[in-house]
């Protein structure tokens, strides 16, 4: 099929070349001149303009847009209402927040504009390989039109149809909810066995237990991956960025009166790890210096 990649970043680029190699003709849009000649290379077809890429389609249009979540999706999807005509089709594969999504709906179906709202998962190499999408959108009739784009990017089973529109990024959403938890909780066994009194290595600990073990996974070879290009980590420092998907899942736990300690845990650790001294520790620290002697750590 013929279709549109709006955004050439990690991502975007990794998924045009996936869509390629699966017998799709890409037209590719990016502000960035290096991002338009790294997807020239690969055999799609660049423009300078999102109205020129959309113009080198034809109906019905399929504009995939890969870009940050919020201004950057939300200013693309109300141009493409603009923009685009009744029937065309837009897929948003990023990691927008699913209320976001449903306004996106909105604006476009208000048009007669097909939207499908994509959880893409899998990391750049998924995108560019063997991918995993969870795709939200009011009308079966036009998801089973685009289906083959899906069937051929994603490894086997590795796509669903989720029904409504919204439900894809918010199946992303838990998804992402979900990763925290396990990456924390990888990350603190580690934190376990470093403090240890055993020696062990990490990278031969995480290869093991990428073998066979109960907790083996992608999560796993990833740890691995990272401990044999740094074997303690040292190179780098504990600080662990977010980009709101573990907030969103859990103000919506907290909306649906959800219990999810792990994520909400995994979520005030990654803030924590933003602070070097924090306030709260002080105050923890005085009053336990306070009420029972113990010693404090002065400047
Ligand atoms: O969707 C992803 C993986 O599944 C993205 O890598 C996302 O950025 C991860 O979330 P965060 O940046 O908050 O760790």
């Amino acid at each position: 099929m013929k279709l549109a990649m709006i955004g050439l970043g990690k991502m975007g680029i990794n998924l045009t070349e996936n869509l390629i190699r699966n017998g799709n003709e890409v037209v590719a849009f990016d502000l960035n001149d290096a991002a338009r000649n790294d997807a020239s290379t690969l055999g799609a077809h660049v423009e300078k303009t999102l109205e020129d890429a959309v113009k080198e389609l034809s109906a019905p249009r399929i504009v995939w847009v890969m870009l940050p979540a919020g201004n950057p999706t939300n200013e693309t999807i109300d141009k493409l209402s603009e923009i685009l005509d009744q029937d065309d089709i837009v897929i948003d594969g990023g990691n927008s927040f699913f209320e976001d999504s449903l306004r996106h709906n909105k604006i476009l179906t208000d048009k007669q504009i097909k939207f499908f709202d994509v959880g893409t998962s899998g990391g750049m190499s998924g995108a560019n390989r063997d991918g995993n999408f969870m795709i939200g959108g009011d009308d079966p009739e036009t998801f089973a039109y685009i289906e083959p784009i899906f069937k051929g990017i994603a490894q086997t089973d590795g796509y669903l149809y989720t029904g409504k529109a919204g439900s894809g990024h918010y199946l992303k959403m838990v998804h992402n909810g979900i990763e925290y938890g396990m990456m924390q909780a990888i990350a603190e066994g580690f934190d376990v066995l470093t403090h240890s009194q055993f020696d062990y290595n990490n990278e031969a600990v995480a290869k093991v237990w990428e073998h066979g073990s109960v907790i083996r996974g992608w999560l796993m070879e990833l740890t691995q991956s990272a401990f044999s290009k740094d074997p303690n980590l040292d190179e780098i420092k504990g600080v662990m960025h977010s980009s709101g998907e573990g907030k969103w899942t859990l103000d919506e736990a907290l909306k649906l009166q959800v219990p999810t300690p792990v994520i909400a845990a995994s979520l005030m650790m990654r803030y924590r790890s933003l602070e070097d001294d924090t306030f709260t520790g002080k105050v923890v620290a005085a009053l336990r210096n306070e009420f029972g002697g113990h010693d404090v750590d002065k400047k």
